[in-house]
């Protein structure tokens, strides 16, 4: 397999081809991922819940994603590295620049950063000095105590639409991937046929341009939630090298979310 780049995803989108990615946390899963043909690999700040048993992911700092992105880059050889930027640790424009910085040294090929249009200073700013950047919209969890919970985003009409406006203005400002998590299906295809960049849901629907699942939800071993949009892959395997392999020809085939995954 060749080195998966932005280029890499942004042509499949366009050939229609679908994109799986999954979390990891450290070298040896992401070893495995990487050869099973996952087509990028996130350091999520879910790393908070499912690594620390912690009951969101506002206590991850930048040095605990720093460590983890370090452990998953020497397991690597293909796969992007898309690494969370953690709370707070992009709430100014300096701020960004400092922590994107320490997590392209510690071994990502892109950061991600949660919210909306407010974000478009920032992200115009990283990809000027170099760094990709991935968005998120929907159920973001830094957000969780505004939310009053991990609930479903974008049911209300405005809240649509202006996750639609939101997410156009954040593919103009250059973000080159966006994540949507845990929103109605059909907002799901609206935003992924409204941009050109691909779009990765998580529990958004089966039509936009890839998936994206927590490592310890798609094995069945996380310690807190099995939220309704994952599937444990590995009971229908009992080896974890051919559930990852399900897992991307589900998604390729389209067979993965199905219809008790997705929210209406
Ligand atoms: N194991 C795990 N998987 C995840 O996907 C995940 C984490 N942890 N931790 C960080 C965030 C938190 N996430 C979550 C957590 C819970 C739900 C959840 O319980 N959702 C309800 C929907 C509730 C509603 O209908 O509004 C569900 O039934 O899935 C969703 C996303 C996603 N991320
Ligand atoms: C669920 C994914 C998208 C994430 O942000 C994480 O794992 O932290
Ligand atoms: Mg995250």
């Amino acid at each position: 397999m060749a080195k998966i780049t932005t280029a890499t995803l942004l042509k499949m989108k366009q050939q229609g081809k679908k994109i799986s990615t999954i979390t990891a946390y450290d070298a040896s899963f992401a070893k495995l991922f990487d050869q099973a043909g996952i087509h990028a690999i996130l350091i999520g700040d879910s790393l908070g819940m499912v690594l620390q048993g912690q009951d969101s992911t506002l206590p991850v700092t930048v040095d605990d994603m720093a460590y983890h992105t370090q452990c998953v880059k020497r397991g690597v050889e293909d796969t992007l590295i898309i690494a969370d930027m953690p709370f707070m640790s992009y709430a100014t424009k300096e701020q960004a620049f400092t922590s994107a910085a320490q997590l392209m040294q510690a071994g990502a090929s892109m950061i991600k950063m949660e919210g909306g249009a407010w974000l478009n200073d920032t992200i115009s700013a990283l990809v000027e000095r170099g760094i990709p950047v991935c968005a998120h919209l929907g159920l973001t969890p830094q957000s969780v105590n505004v939310f009053g919970g991990f609930k479903v985003q974008g049911r209300e009409n405005d809240k649509a639409q202006q996750m639609i406006e939101d997410a156009k203005a954040l593919e103009t400002a250059g973000a080159q991937l966006l994540v949507l998590e845990c929103i109605p299906s059909a907002l799901g295809k609206a935003i992924s046929q409204a941009l050109t960049i691909p779009v990765i849901g998580i529990g958004a629907g089966k039509d936009t341009d890839g998936q994206i699942l927590v490592m310890h939800d798609a094995l069945g071993i996380a310690c807190n939630y099995m939220p309704k949009f994952s599937r444990n892959f590995l009971k229908d395997t009992g080896d974890i090298k051919a559930a990852v392999e399900l897992y991307i020809s589900e998604v390729s085939a389209g067979n993965f979310p199905g219809d008790e995954h997705i929210f209406n």
